[in-house]
């Protein structure tokens, strides 16, 4: 009985959180919301339905807070996988002062539970809410760094977390944040939280200054208004929705997501553009690829439901190069490497040969110096077939084709541009001595010395020949 009663109370309460939203969407909108994400709220209905959620069915700020998070952490894993890279991936999740930072600041703890490295940027930390004191609490006990400041060098992230601005944000930006999306603007791919900072949350970007152009989106509940003029990878998170969503969603008209399974940001289609019309469907993260051609008319191309030609720049997968693309050519013992990067993080990645300027290899060099073993074990763990600067000796180029070159490729040794290995053996009576051939035994050998540090970093068998260090593949 009194089961039955509470699902009718239930039933009566979301029959009245329907005719509300309703009705206010028809007073409050005079915009046209349909957009490439189906029917889009504004914001007074993002503020309205934040609101309802507290009041009707009780959810506290942290519990929201929590699963929007839990969502955007969701969302950086789906677009950027952590089985890509050999060790944490770095993400930099730049906080605002309002809950969309707070929605940062929990996914920064989550992102660390899925074996990330973040790094949180929280310039305006909201000190009088016990909420966000808490956050910030638990990312320290957790050792995550929170700064005040963005770093100098953003090339070392993978992924920037837009956790600015969300549906409240109106005007222009003030400063400290003016800065802060201007750098931001031309730095690593980033992913935005319920609103591309600096956005207006219906206008969509300003007409004039910096606009942060995100390769990814995930709104939280529903799209707002300023998602049709996304063009990138577009999630949907927030477990926060209640019951019978097909049922709202047929009478409100609007785009409320459907997470039914364990996954918690999903990603949306943008349907084939063959009409000049671009409407996308919420597709629910384990849809069959034939289901979503089929919906679709193209390719869904494994997880990626996406279209290539319709993601942002940065937000394309890459793919590796063939073989045959990269050239390698030594030069009085240094070699180029000639091809396109596609290190995740590379800012051009048609154009960079990572010469001088890759910041990646830089970084490697300020932080390894001429620690070999510790250079090279940066240097692979950048991830395959990082393309090495023309600073990159003979010898790490050995090491690294050692680990990936395909067993046709031709050896990085080109003649007369290969390093002798030096006789550096203090034995007296060792066989080499006076010869320019390198002593194969021998403690102090230079030459075993780093033969050693060698196998121990790549686990390659690496063996002495007369002219130098050579690969035994
Ligand atoms: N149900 C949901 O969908 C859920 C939503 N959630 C999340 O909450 C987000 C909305 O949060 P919110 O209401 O706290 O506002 P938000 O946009 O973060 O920031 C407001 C701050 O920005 C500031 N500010 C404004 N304009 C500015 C300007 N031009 N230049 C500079 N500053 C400016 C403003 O300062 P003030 O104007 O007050 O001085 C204030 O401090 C939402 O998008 C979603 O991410 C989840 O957490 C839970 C479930
Ligand atoms: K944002």
């Amino acid at each position: 009985m009194r089961e039955q009663w509470k699902r009718e109370s239930m039933a009566r309460k979301w029959r009245c959180w329907v005719h509300w939203v309703k009705h206010r969407s028809t007073v409050l909108s005079g915009i046209p919301r349909q957009g490439a994400c189906g029917r889009l709220l504004n914001q007074k209905e993002a503020i309205a339905v934040d609101e309802e959620l507290m009041a009707s069915p009780g959810f506290s700020v942290d519990q929201l807070m929590e699963l929007a998070g839990l969502s955007v952490a969701c969302a950086v894993a789906t677009a950027f996988p952590r089985e890509q890279y050999s060790t944490n991936p770095a993400v930099l999740l730049v906080c605002g002062p309002g809950n969309n930072g707070g929605d940062g600041l929990v996914a920064a703890r989550h992102l660390h539970h899925f074996g990330y490295a973040p790094h949180v940027i929280y310039p305006k930390a909201n000190q009088k809410s016990q909420l966000f004191v808490n956050l910030t609490t638990q990312l320290a006990q957790l050792s995550v760094p929170v700064e005040a400041a963005l770093p100098e060098n953003l090339e070392r992230y993978c992924v920037v977390v837009d956790a600015i601005f969300g549906f409240s944000f109106s005007g222009a930006v003030r400063a400290p944040f003016d800065e802060i999306i201007r750098r931001l603007s031309s730095g690593p791919p980033v992913l935005s939280v319920d609103i591309p900072s600096g956005w207006d949350v219906e206008q969509g970007p300003p007409a004039e200054g910096v606009t942060l152009q995100p390769g990814f989106l995930i709104s939280l509940t529903a799209p707002k208004m300023c998602a049709a003029h996304f063009k990138g990878r577009h999630f949907l998170g927030g477990r926060f929705a209640l019951n019978d969503l097909e049922r709202a969603n047929a009478e409100l008209g609007a785009l409320l997501p459907q997470l039914r399974q364990a996954c918690q940001g999903l990603s949306v289609v943008r349907e084939a553009q063959a009409q000049g019309v671009c409407a996308s469907e919420l597709v629910p993260g384990h849809l069959p690829n034939e289901e979503v051609e089929a919906r679709h008319g193209h390719r869904a191309g494994g997880k990626d439901v996406v279209p290539d030609d319709a993601l942002h720049p940065l937000a394309r997968p890459r793919q590796a190069p063939a073989a045959a693309k990269w050239d390698w050519v030594g030069t009085k013992g240094r070699v180029r490497a000639q091809g396109p990067c596609w290190r995740p993080s590379c800012p051009s990645p048609d154009s960079c040969n990572a010469g001088a300027g890759c910041p990646v290899h830089l970084r490697l060099q300020e932080q390894h110096g001429r620690d070999t073993e510790q250079y090279l074990r940066a240097m692979l763990a950048e991830g395959p077939f990082h393309p090495f600067s023309k600073h990159a000796s003979l010898n790490e180029v050995s090491a690294r084709f050692g680990r990936d070159v395909p067993a046709d490729y031709p050896l990085p040794v080109a003649p007369g541009h290969v390093r002798k290995a030096k006789h550096t053996c203090r034995r007296p009576d060792c066989p080499f001595k006076g010869t320019d051939r390198a002593c194969r035994g021998g403690r102090e050998c230079e030459g075993r010395v780093r033969l050693g540090s060698f196998q121990r970093v790549i686990g390659s068998p690496l063996v002495f020949c007369n002219a130098g260090m050579r690969i035994a593949l």
